[in-house]
C-alpha cells in the first residue's frame, strides 16, 4: 500500500496489482482519483497500473492511467472507446489566416456533414451505414477541434513554426456508448478472452477505435476545407482502448498509445498543448497522459466562474489572441481553463519522472466547441 505523496516516479502495491506513478507530490491529485486507482490495483486479474499527473476521478476508474491484467473490463474502457488526439498539419501559412473570416466558416463544424460517409467506411474496414450520419462531429464535453500555432519545436519534430496545425479531439459518439451498453451483466466482473462476450466486446470495440479514428479525420478534412487548406495528418494517438500487451489486456483510459510516436498532450483552449516523445520505460506500460486532466468537475465550475454577459463575451477569447467558438454558456463555463490543471505541469512531472519530454510546445488560436444550432451530446 501506501499511495501517499510521493516524490518522482514510485511504485505502490495494492492488491496485487502494482502502482507505478509518474507524478510528484508538486502534482494536483485529487484523493478520491487515487483511492479509484487502490481499488482498481485490487481487481481480480490486475497486475499492473501507470498513472499520470493528468490522473483525476471517473466514473468506473481514475482517467489518466494504464491498467493491465490478465482479463477484460470494458468499463475501465468506458463508453468514448477510441476517444483520441490527432494533430494535423495545415498548408496554410500563419500569416494568412483572417481570424475574422475564418471563425464563421469555421460553424460548419456545428452541422450534419452531407456527404455521403459509406465509403470512407468502407475504407477502414466497417459497415457503410455504422452511425454514419455522426461522422464527421465533433460531440460535446470536452471534444474541440482547434487550430493552433508553435510556439517552440525541436527540429526532430519536422514541425514548421510558419504552419498552422489542427488538433482534433473527439471519440466513437453514440457508437461506443452502444457498445458498452451491449455488455452482458456480469462483464464488469471481467471477462475472460475465451467466452462469446469478450469476442463480441473486442470486436465490437475494434469497430469503434476505427471509426473513431475515422471520425477525427473528417472532422479535420471538414475544417481544412472551411479553411481553405489541405492537410496532412501527424498523429494519431487515442486514448481510450484495449490492447494486447503480452500475455495480458493493457486498458488505457485518458492515457495515450505512446509507443508509435510523438503524442499530444492537450491544454486547454486558452494555455499550452504540447508535443511528447515518450521515454521507453517498461513501468509506463507504453503510455502516456493524454492531457492536462481536470481540476474541477463541470457542476462545481458553475459556482466558480463569473458569468454576465460580459464574462462570457471575454470568455470567447483568449490569452493568445484567439477565439472560442462555443455558443453553448454552460458548456463554456464547465470547459473554462480554470476546469483544468496546469498543462506545463503536467508535462514537467511527466520529465522529472522519466515518462517522457517535451519535443513541440503549441498556442490555441481558434477552438471548435459547439454551435447554437449544434447537437450536444
Ligand atoms: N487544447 C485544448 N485542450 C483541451 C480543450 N478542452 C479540453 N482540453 C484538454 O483535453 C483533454 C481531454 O481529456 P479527456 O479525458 O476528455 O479525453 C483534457 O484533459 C484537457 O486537458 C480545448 O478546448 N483545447
Ligand atoms: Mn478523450
Amino acid at each position: 500500500m501506501g499511495n501517499s505523496v510521493l516524490d518522482g516516479r514510485a511504485s505502490a502495491v495494492s492488491g496485487d496489482g502494482v502502482i507505478t506513478k509518474f507524478y510528484t507530490s508538486t502534482a494536483w491529485i485529487e484523493g478520491r482519483a487515487e483511492q479509484q486507482l487502490e481499488e482498481i490495483a485490487g481487481w481480480t486479474g490486475v497486475q499492473r497500473v501507470a498513472a499520470f499527473p493528468d490522473l483525476h476521478p471517473g466514473k468506473y476508474g481514475p482517467v489518466g492511467c494504464a491498467v493491465l491484467a490478465d482479463r477484460i473490463f470494458p468499463q475501465l474502457i468506458g463508453n468514448d472507446i477510441g476517444c483520441g488526439m490527432s494533430l494535423f498539419q495545415l498548408d496554410l501559412p500563419v500569416r494568412k489566416l483572417k481570424l475574422e473570416k475564418a471563425l464563421p466558416r469555421m460553424r460548419i463544424l456545428g452541422e450534419p456533414g452531407s456527404e455521403d460517409q459509406g465509403w470512407r467506411l468502407e475504407s477502414v474496414g466497417l459497415p457503410t451505414d455504422m452511425f454514419a450520419t455522426s461522422l464527421g462531429t465533433i460531440g460535446g464535453g470536452n471534444h474541440f477541434c482547434e487550430v493552433q500555432t508553435v510556439a517552440e519545436a525541436e527540429g526532430s519534430t519536422g514541425l514548421d513554426a510558419s504552419r498552422l496545425y489542427l488538433l482534433v479531439h473527439s471519440g466513437s459518439r453514440g457508437l461506443g456508448n452502444a457498445v458498452l451498453d451491449s455488455v452482458p451483466p456480469g462483464a464488469y466482473a471481467g471477462l475472460q478472452e475465451d467466452c462469446d462476450a469478450a469476442r463480441a466486446y473486442l470486436k465490437d470495440h475494434g469497430n469503434a477505435v476505427r471509426w473513431a479514428s475515422l471520425n477525427r479525420q473528417i472532422i479535420a478534412e471538414r475544417a481544412a476545407e472551411a479553411l481553405r487548406a489541405d492537410l496532412t495528418r501527424l498523429v494519431d494517438a487515442p486514448h481510450n482502448l484495449l490492447a494486447r500487451h503480452g500475455e495480458g489486456w493493457l486498458h488505457r483510459k485518458g492515457a495515450a498509445v505512446a509507443d508509435r510516436g510523438f503524442v499530444p498532450l492537450a491544454g486547454s483552449r486558452a494555455s499550452a498543448s504540447f508535443l511528447m516523445d515518450a521515454s521507453s520505460h517498461g513501468d509506463a506500460l507504453g503510455s502516456l497522459a493524454h492531457g492536462a486532466g481536470r481540476r474541477y468537475d463541470r457542476s462545481s465550475m458553475h459556482g466558480r466562474v463569473r458569468a454576465k454577459r460580459s464574462d462570457i463575451e471575454g470568455m470567447q477569447r483568449t490569452p493568445f489572441g484567439g477565439r472560442v467558438l462555443c455558443e453553448d454558456r454552460d458548456l463554456l463555463i464547465e470547459e473554462a481553463p480554470l476546469a483544468y490543471k496546469s498543462s506545463k505541469a503536467v508535462a514537467e512531472d511527466l520529465e522529472r519522472t522519466g515518462a517522457g519530454h517535451r519535443v513541440a510546445e503549441f498556442h490555441p488560436l481558434l477552438t471548435f466547441k459547439k454551435t447554437r444550432d449544434g447537437r450536444r451530446s
